[in-house]
């Protein structure tokens, strides 16, 4: 059977790398392994959420969907000490080197536990919820992604997603239209699309 970085269990061997990675002007030490997406470097649409989000100006917690080993919700959680930030994801290597990765880093202020889409999500309502979200899974994950965002964002919360144009960004615009009334096309490199969806 094919093995891809979401599924849940990763058979293939593990080979842990470290090294070291700038976002947003502060250095951070990850840990990465072989069944996890991007385990060579940040990957460039998560390091362009990542530098283009803007911290919102509503109180509340962050959520990061698909968080992989945690550059998002690490990233968010160094910038935004006050706050806890939630991390998911389905696979479970990716949460074990999340966690490792918020200690090797100093980061308390996250929770990192396993979810399918938002479905197992332990908070409340967000402020913001960001995702690089998991094309591979299909477009129908990926939908259901933004619908139960939508659901779990606090009044004027935000849902801040990048997606390469060539993996949906245009079907992605289109869906976030029929959701919020306010969707924004924040910046674009390269090809990959930030997109902001506010909710009233
Ligand atoms: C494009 S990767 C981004 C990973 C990480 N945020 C990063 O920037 O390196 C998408 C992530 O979504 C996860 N994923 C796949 N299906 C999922 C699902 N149904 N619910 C939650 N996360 C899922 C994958 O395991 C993967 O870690």
């Amino acid at each position: 059977m094919s093995e891809h970085y979401y599924s849940q269990n990763q058979k293939v061997e593990s080979e842990p790398k470290n090294w070291n990675y700038t976002l947003r002007n502060r250095s951070y030490r990850f840990k990465t392994d072989n069944g996890v997406f991007s385990k060579g470097k940040v990957d460039f649409g998560s390091k362009l959420l990542i530098e283009t989000f803007e911290i919102p100006g509503i109180q509340g917690d962050i959520l990061d969907v698909g968080c992989g080993y945690g550059p998002i919700g690490l990233s968010m959680a160094s910038i935004m000490a006050d706050r806890t930030i939630h991390m998911v994801d389905v696979n479970l290597r990716a949460l074990g080197l999340a966690k490792e990765n918020a200690d090797l880093n100093g980061i308390r202020n996250v929770q990192i536990y396993e979810s399918d889409k938002l479905e197992g999500i332990k908070g409340n309502k967000f402020a913001a919820i960001l995702t690089n979200p998991p094309i591979r899974a299909g477009k129908k994950t990926v939908h259901d992604i933004f619908e139960q965002s939508y659901e779990r964002l606090l009044e004027g919360g935000e849902l801040w997603i990048v997606i390469q144009k060539k993996q949906g960004a245009p079907s992605a615009i289109e869906k976030l239209e029929q959701l919020f009334s306010n969707v924004e096309t924040v910046t674009k490199k390269k090809g990959y699309f930030i997109l902001k969806g506010k909710k009233d």
